[in-house]
């Protein structure tokens, strides 16, 4: 479980401070998903960057099963990031001189036991297009093979940013539904950013920000259904 306690975080520039997040309080869980919701400028990447441990919070207690984030060295920090997280972007990322494959192995150091891989292709339903590099790709296929890529390492923590964000509405529901049933069905925490309303129906718990504070968290044990979505 994650547990975010108190956390803020201010920027300064020059002499000006910027509030991204104020005592901000919310817990994760694994085996859920759970949408990060709120307009620009809010907070969420500033929350996403510090559960990533791509950034460090101002004041405040982050803790990832028990274990003080916030008080590791840069060293360990880095292994967090690494051994812990994975990361889905709004851009995909993925490398275009390799196969779809390829991407997977390579960023899961999984080269030589492409097996694996392979078993991450298909669970994003994607096995026939293995030997495809990114440029014969669709979107949606851009991204499936970009989460089976996140998930081929065996995150605990599955971070997604705005991963709908460049497809039409139909492939970004489909994104989701796998987001969810990754959620469902491995135990990693999957945390989606979004300032779109109607994804969040879909999450298991879903946390609003407003400038940088915690508006409301909501728990849904039974999510709406992909039909249900209106976008
Ligand atoms: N590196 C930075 N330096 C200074 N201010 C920053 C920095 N990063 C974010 N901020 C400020 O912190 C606040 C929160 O920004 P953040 O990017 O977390 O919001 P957001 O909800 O993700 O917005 P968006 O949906 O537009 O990406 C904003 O006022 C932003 O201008």
């Amino acid at each position: 479980m994650l547990i975010f306690k108190n956390i803020s975080k201010t920027y300064q520039i020059g002499s000006q401070e910027v509030k991204a997040l104020e005592n901000v309080n919310f817990e994760i869980h694994k085996g859920e998903f759970t949408v990060i919701l709120g307009p620009s400028g809010s907070g969420k990447s500033t929350a996403l960057n510090i559960l990533g441990g791509m950034d460090r919070a101002s004041s405040g207690e982050f803790l990832f099963d028990n274990e003080v984030i916030t008080q590791l060295t840069d060293e360990k920090l880095s292994e967090y990031r690494r051994d812990i997280v994975g990361f889905v972007f709004q851009f995909y990322n993925l490398i275009p001189s390799l196969t779809a494959l390829e991407n997977i192995g390579i960023a899961a150091e999984l080269t030589d036991n492409l097996a694996i891989a392979e078993n991450c292709l298909e669970q994003v339903g994607l096995l026939h297009r293995r030997k495809n590099f990114p440029n014969q790709m669709s979107g949606g296929e851009m991204q499936r093979v970009s989460i089976a890529r996140a998930l081929a390492k065996k995150p605990k923590l599955l971070l997604c940013d705005e991963p709908t964000g460049a497809l039409d509405s139909a492939t970004g529901l489909k994104i989701m539904e796998i987001l969810r049933f990754s959620a469902e069905n491995s135990e990693v925490a999957v945390v989606m950013v979004t300032h779109n309303e109607e994804f969040a129906k879909l999450a298991h718990r879903i946390i609003r920000l407003h400038d940088g504070k915690v508006s409301s968290i909501e728990e849904n044990k039974t999510p709406a259904e992909l039909s249900e979505v209106h976008l």
